[in-house]
């Protein structure tokens, strides 16, 4: 008797679910309903997402095409596979700029400060603040180089006590180099780099990050794991590293507050709270009181890590492709050797002198392509897309994979081709509107200046004094990848050898 009553309830609830999400679904009736594979109730399709989504959501490109919708748990997410209309759904309505809300991921739980996670006014205003006095204090001002060029001559450093010998661990080498560079423009201060709080917060938070996001990211679609398993559903460990960041973000700016000179501003933290003491009297402004202060240190985290993992895994990604690749990387020296000789390092000047250089990053951009869903928006209202109906609170994703290695758009995505990237004759550097590591539109990555001059600085200046090869252990290395957020190459090691100082 049992089953049948058991049976009556499940079909009832199976086919109310069934005519609420058509109904929803169609609430505007002209517009179509984007393509995707059908899901169960409650979990959608996340039991066919599997450990690694984004081949799942390469599959389904293929099924489906450029633009379809898939339901992760109760989140319905459009997956955008095609580099035109990526551009044209995150540069022209604004509705589209929104962020998901993963409540469990902010440095605040269950609020969206900082950059990433924030949308509307507050966004817009302290996006436009960041990116002025990063140009103030850093992208593009010879002190900005001066302070990368002394951070990477302390890893060139690192490498030439280990040369000849195999060369491990260089993305960890490098996090750090580049955390620190991040926080002299930010705070004015300069970690060692065996400093214990150094690499508790730079490894650490990042580690337990990919370590979640790897596991296929339940926690984010399935929230209310974190009150059924804490402990196995990563929200322990994520809120952990979390508060441990806040706490040291706190005091930083705490002790900014209490030494501040506003006619000696040291860096970006002493900026903002001049613009915090600006405010005083204004309550409406974004800048005002203690939770313009909490927005500061949410913007901390964020440039933290969204400015140092990012750069030093595509350094890595350098290192490893360039050293599996020999002919790649002696063309990179000849050009390096033709501008620069052996007689000073390379400075961002250089860069319009160097075609190849220039080729091999956008490449390496391409064939890294460290984040290989990029970072999802939200649409913040209903809205219309090509005829289809884009429903509000929709997540939409790029499928950056997906574009760096579509046959269609790259001939022969697979291999390594840095001449993708010049003319016929090979002398000039050619852009491609194709390549969007950085995604492009109103939320594209504010760091992507500071991040190009970062990176030419490091590959050019590493091979201008290094030559490398594979390690025997690491000779096979196929490539394969650790798959978290991002997309960082299994360990190898190197063998380096000076070429300026045989
Ligand atoms: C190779 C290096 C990097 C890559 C591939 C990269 C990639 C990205 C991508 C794909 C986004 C998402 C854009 C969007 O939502 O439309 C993003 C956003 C962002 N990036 Fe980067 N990034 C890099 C380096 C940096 C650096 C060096 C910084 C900081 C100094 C930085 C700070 C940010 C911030 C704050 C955002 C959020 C922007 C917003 O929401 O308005 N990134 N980045």
């Amino acid at each position: 008797m049992a089953f049948p009553v058991v049976g009556l309830v499940v079909a009832t609830v199976l086919l109310v679910w069934f005519l609420n999400s058509r109904r929803k679904s169609n609430k505007n009736k002209n517009l179509k309903e984007l393509p995707g594979p059908t899901g169960l109730p409650i979990i959608g399709n996340l039991h066919q997402m599997g450990k690694h989504p984004n081949e799942q959501f390469c599959k389904w490109t293929k099924q489906y095409g450029d633009i379809y919708q898939v339901k992760i748990g109760k989140n319905l997410t459009v997956v955008v596979s095609n580099p035109k209309l990526c551009k044209e759904i995150f540069s022209t309505d604004p509705a589209f700029s929104g962020r998901p809300k993963f409540d469990e991921f902010g440095i605040y739980e269950n609020e969206h400060l900082g950059i990433i996670n924030s949308e509307g006014d507050v966004w817009e205003v302290h996006r436009r603040f960041l990116l002025r006095q990063l140009r103030d204090f850093g992208f593009g001002k010879s002190a900005m180089e001066t302070k990368i060029l002394e951070e990477l001559n302390e890893v060139l450093g690192k490498f030439k006590a280990q040369e000849g010998k195999p060369v491990t661990r260089i993305r960890q080498t490098l996090r750090l180099a580049l955390v620190n560079s991040l926080w002299t423009i930010l705070a004015n201060q300069r970690f060692n780099h065996d400093d214990p709080q150094l690499l508790k917060l730079a490894l650490n938070t990042s580690d337990t990050f990919n370590e979640i996001l790897e596991g296929g990211a339940l926690l984010i679609f399935v929230p209310w794991l974190k009150y059924i398993i804490p402990e196995k559903s990563g929200y322990n460990a994520v809120r952990g590293v979390l508060e441990e960041n806040k706490t040291f973000f706190t005091k930083v700016v705490g002790e900014h507050k209490r030494d501040l000179q506003e006619d000696n501003l040291r860096d970006f933290i002493d900026v903002y709270l001049a613009e915090v003491r600006k405010a005083n009297d204004d309550a409406n402004s974004h800048f005002h009181g203690t939770q313009a202060e909490r927005q500061l240190v949410a913007t901390l985290f964020d440039l933290f890590f969204a400015g140092s993992d990012t750069t030093a895994t595509t350094i890595s990604w350098t290192m490893l492709l360039l050293s599996k690749f020999p002919n790649a990387q002696k063309k990179l020296q000849q050009e390096v050797d033709e501008i620069t000789g052996s007689s000073r390092q390379v400075s961002v000047d250089d860069r319009p002198n160097m075609p190849y250089m220039n080729a091999v990053l956008e490449e390496i951009l391409r064939f890294s392509t460290i984040v290989p869903d990029g970072v999802a928006h939200r649409s913040m209202a209903d809205r219309e897309f090509h005829g289809y109906h884009i429903p509000k609170d929709a997540i939409i994703q790029p499928n950056l994979y997906y574009i760096h290695f579509d046959p269609k758009i790259w001939g022969d995505p697979e291999n390594f081709r840095p001449e993708r990237f010049l003319s016929a004759d090979g002398k000039k550097f050619q852009k491609s509107e194709n390549l969007q590591a950085f995604q492009v539109g109103r939320r594209q990555c504010v760091g992507e200046t500071l991040a190009r001059d970062t990176l030419f600085l490091y590959i050019t200046n590493i091979f201008q004094q290094f030559s490398t090869e594979l390690d025997a252990s690491s000779k096979d290395h196929d490539l394969k990848v650790e798959v978290g957020f991002i997309r960082a190459p299994t360990d190898y090691s190197v063998i380096m050898k000076d070429r300026l100082n045989k």
